[in-house]
């Protein structure tokens, strides 16, 4: 990929980062040539399962790791050269919440204001504005270990708007909130880069998160990109419809496969659990098809659906597996639990 650092706001160029295993195992190759570049104004999005190398990406384009090899750029400044000069171009938005749970939001602010050496005044001012903006004024004065999990979310944001970045890093912004905190994230972030005109890079495991907010994406599988452009190019890159059937029982599957494999119409037929997905040009027409062809031979279908592609589907058709899988089979997926069961039917859907 052609990339010309200078005009770019956001540039890593063949990025390798591997990490140690411990004595007698190979190291791991967390990026594996990882290139991308974003344009200054827009939010980028980095669209990939737990474990695919998005927080390593982050992290050496903010200076916190550096790569084996391979090049960065941001504000078109070289992160290797220059790491003091990105770090007070950007702000880093990390996973973790960064606030003091015993102070309040507003000494949260001013304090990190004051790190970044603004005056008290300045920062004073500027925690109010940011206050105000993430609808935190009425509960400023309150400790943070008060605040709901979206609040603090947003109280994170603000603190790595403090000084006035030029690139803001959103490391998984709404991992762990609920639906109504996420959609007020996502209009900040949308308003915040309209109005403010600064660059965003987005990492997400959520695909309905990065089709709505990134004006480009990059998707990320095992270190590398697999596929990049805005999310309405990659969709329409597929062709045709996106059938989906789901049956009741796992162990229908090879039948269903092979009933399904029958039907001229349909492509790229893959099975991931109860669900066999499939495309074909028209997906109106496959559908009766595939659902005579599936009571023919006696297997009861529990639901079947045909769509528009989405980025599941581009997904798909770059790794040979659905995003819902790669997640919930990734080496680095949480142990099942409410909130992690809950992510992966979202990002099913
Ligand atoms: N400090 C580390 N030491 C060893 N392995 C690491 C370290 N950090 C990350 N890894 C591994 O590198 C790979 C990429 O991890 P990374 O955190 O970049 O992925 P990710 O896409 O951000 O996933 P997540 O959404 O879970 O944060 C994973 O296999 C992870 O286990």
């Amino acid at each position: 990929m052609a990339v010309s650092p200078d005009a770019r706001a956001l540039a890593a160029v063949d990025l390798v980062k591997t990490y140690p295993q411990g004595r007698g195992k190979a190291p791991l190759r967390a990026l594996d040539g990882l290139t991308f570049e974003a344009e200054q104004g827009t939010v980028f999005g980095l669209l990939g399962p737990n474990g695919a190398g998005k927080s390593t990406t982050v992290k050496i384009l903010s200076t916190l790791s550096r790569a084996d090899s391979g090049a960065a750029f941001v504000a078109g400044v070289d992160v290797r050269r220059h790491p003091e000069r990105v770090r007070s171009a950007i702000g880093f938005v990390a996973q973790k919440q960064v606030s003091d749970p015993m102070d309040t939001g507003l000494e949260n602010l001013v304090l990190a204001g004051r790190l970044h050496g603004m005056r008290t005044a300045a920062a004073k001012s500027r925690a109010d504005d940011l206050l105000d903006r993430f609808a935190l004024t009425t509960a400023a004065g309150r400790q943070v270990k008060t605040y709901s999990g979206g609040m603090a979310r947003k109280l994170d944001v603000a603190i790595g708007l403090m000084h006035r970045p030029e690139v803001l890093f959103l490391d998984e912004p709404t991992t762990g909130l609920d639906p109504e905190a996420r959609a007020e994230m996502w209009a900040e972030i949308e308003r915040m880069s309209r109005e403010e005109r600064m660059t965003v890079l987005l990492t997400t495991h959520y695909l309905e998160e990065a089709d709505r907010l990134a004006s480009r994406l990059a998707i990320v599988d095992g270190g590398r990109v697999v596929a990049d452009g805005t999310p309405e190019q990659l969709k329409s890159e597929l062709r045709g419809d996106a059938l989906v059937i789901e049956v009741h029982e796992a162990s229908d599957i090879p039948e269903v496969l092979a009933a399904i494999g029958r039907i001229g119409a349909l492509r790229d037929i893959v099975a991931d659990g109860r669900t066999v997905r499939a495309r074909g040009d028209d997906g109106g027409a496959a559908l009766p098809l595939a659902l005579g062809v599936l009571d023919a031979a006696g297997l009861a279908v529990a639901s079947a659906t045909v769509s528009r592609p989405s980025l599941d589907d581009v997904y798909l058709a770059h790794t040979g597996r659905s995003f819902a899988a790669a997640q919930a089979h990734s080496a680095d997926a949480p142990a099942p639990s409410p909130q992690s069961t809950a992510k992966t039917e979202e990002v099913a859907s």
